[in-house]
């Protein structure tokens, strides 16, 4: 869905003229890519801004942001998610490389409860996943030197953080790397399976 405004109607530069936004099969998740403005020099992308993503029906006020870096392809990090005061709403984003982005609901009451969407992010098409609180979210790097920003709305809060097997097999996620060449840490090795989760959101 592209904002059409009338000029003049909205400060310049607003993330919501040119705003493309898409939902994803799980609506509540969506994709969107904000504008490059281009000139002689190069470009600028307005990348966040609260009242462009209000004037298109999203509220999502981030409290930090992390810049992560993997130098390897094949790295995969979650899933993880964190109960509930500090359950977080995501803004993810690729700077450089490539990379999948898979979300589980978790949440109890949803009719997608269970199920999970993909997105596959990466500079070029400059496109941003919005994922909202009661979601369990994994990515695995499909380059070297993958960079990704993530804006927050809630904060870090390690008592909270909680985990799903990233190779679940009733998940039966498509990652497009061989399971014998995922870089990942033995933590996340021995996360729960679905069946066996028992703190859900609401
Ligand atoms: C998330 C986070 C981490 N850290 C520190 C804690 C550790 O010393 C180090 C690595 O943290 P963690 O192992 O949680 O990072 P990932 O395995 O990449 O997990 C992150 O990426 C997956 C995909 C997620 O969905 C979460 O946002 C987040 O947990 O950074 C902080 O200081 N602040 C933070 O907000």
């Amino acid at each position: 869905m592209t904002i059409e405004r009338p000029a003049g109607e909205e400060p310049r530069g607003t993330v919501t003229e040119g705003l493309e936004i898409r939902s994803l099969e799980i609506p509540d998740v969506k994709v969107f890519r904000a504008p490059k403005k281009s000139d002689s020099r190069g470009w600028v992308m307005p990348s966040y801004s609260m009242n462009g993503l209000r004037a298109a029906g999203i509220d999502f006020v981030p409290l930090h942001e992390n810049h992560c870096y993997s130098p390897k392809r094949g790295t995969m990090r979650g899933f993880h998610y964190q109960l509930p005061p500090y359950d977080q709403g995501k803004l993810i984003r690729v700077t450089r490389g490539r990379m999948l982005d898979v979300n589980v609901d978790l949440r109890r009451s949803s009719p997608t409860f269970g199920r999970y969407v993909m997105a596959e992010l990466d500079p070029d098409g400059w496109n941003q996943i919005l994922v909202p609180p009661g979601f369990a979210h994994c990515y695995c790097t499909l380059t070297d030197d993958c960079e990704t920003i993530f804006k927050l709305d809630r904060e870090f809060a390690p008592g909270h953080a909680r985990g799903l097997a990233w190779n679940d097999p009733d998940l039966d996620i498509p990652w497009p790397i061989p399971a014998d060449e995922v870089i990942v840490l033995p933590r996340d090795l021995d996360r729960p399976r679905f069946s066996t989760v028992t703190e859900f959101y609401d």
